[in-house]
């Protein structure tokens, strides 16, 4: 269980610590991951994977499968029925400032600004710091993602495009160590996700910030990940007996890491790649 300490479930912190393969020496390491609401009918389990520091992973499958599940799981928002995650060997046990979350309906506090919505997360962050300090670190991260012109604003005065950009800048404001986006641009229209896209995969490049993300979109996937775990559906088999959702594959992203979303259909391997990852969704996801 999560909520058990090691102490509790019988081992010493070295042990606790210690993954069991193919995690071993990875910066987030998943372990025996199962959720159940409805007893009987696991969603997921044995999930095992893990994430190497600086790596970008998107993880893609059917609505229902469990992955919005075990990124609440990866941010401390939710407890596991089973087993453990770990992030750069400590047992994540509930909401830390070491993780950004990004989620799809941005959530920002509509009463403030868009200066003081990220002032307020890096106020959390880093409580000595002066107002000073406070100010430059907000403006860095706002010009990050191209809003100066709107820091003064309310998030009522922004189109949804810019408000995601706000989430974002807040969740990279923070400096986590490991940045949690839940579908950030499901929301938005293909101009405007393009363009953030863009930024997102130029920030991460510079910053080798370690991401987890959630994604319906292949060409996303592709163009911004090192790695796509292909996540199957919970399924009843014939005989009646039901087999959890999990982990069906993890694909690697053998394209080099210089790519634009222009230029990704010319990249060698780029078909055979889309096309694995679509035969999946289309016809192995939901399998019995
Ligand atoms: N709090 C809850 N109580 C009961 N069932 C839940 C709860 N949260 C999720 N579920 C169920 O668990 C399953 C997985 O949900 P989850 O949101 O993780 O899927 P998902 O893969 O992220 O789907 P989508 O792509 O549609 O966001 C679904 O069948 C959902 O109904």
């Amino acid at each position: 269980m999560m909520s058990m300490s090691p102490v509790q479930a019988g081992l010493t912190a070295t042990e606790a610590a210690a993954p069991r393969s193919p995690t071993t020496g990875a910066f987030l390491q998943v372990q025996g991951l199962g959720r159940v609401f409805q007893p009987g009918r696991p969603v997921f389990a044995d999930v095992d994977f893990g994430v190497a520091r600086g790596e970008f992973v998107c993880i893609i499958g059917h609505s229902g499968c469990g992955k919005t599940t075990i990124l609440n799981v990866l941010a401390g928002l939710d407890e596991a029925s089973e087993g453990h995650v770990f992030m750069d060997g400590r047992e994540v046990r509930g909401p830390s400032l070491e993780r950004g979350v990004v989620f799809q309906n941005h959530a920002l506090m509509p009463w403030l600004t868009v200066r003081r919505n990220i002032a307020f997360a890096v106020e959390s962050r880093w409580p000595r710091w002066s107002r000073a300090q406070v100010v430059a670190h907000v403006e860095k991260y706002v010009a990050l993602v191209g809003l100066s012109a709107a820091l003064d604003k309310k998030p009522s005065q922004l189109s949804g495009g810019m408000k995601q950009r706000v989430g974002i800048a807040r969740a990279f404001a923070i400096e986590p160590k490991m940045l949690l986006l839940d579908e950030p641009f499901g929301a938005l229209d293909a101009l405007t996700r393009g363009t953030i896209q863009d930024e997102l995969l130029a920030i991460v490049q510079r910053s080798q910030q370690t991401v987890f993300m959630i994604t319906h979109d292949v060409d996303e996937a592709i163009l911004l990940a090192d790695r796509v775990l292909l996540m199957r559906n919970g399924v009843e088999l014939p005989d009646g007996q039901w087999r959890p959702g999990g982990i069906a594959e993890s694909v690697q992203v053998a394209l080099p890491r210089e790519r634009t979303r222009a230029g990704l259909h010319r990249l060698p391997g780029y078909y055979e790649l889309r096309n694995h990852i679509v035969d999946f969704l289309v016809s192995r996801a939901h399998a019995a």
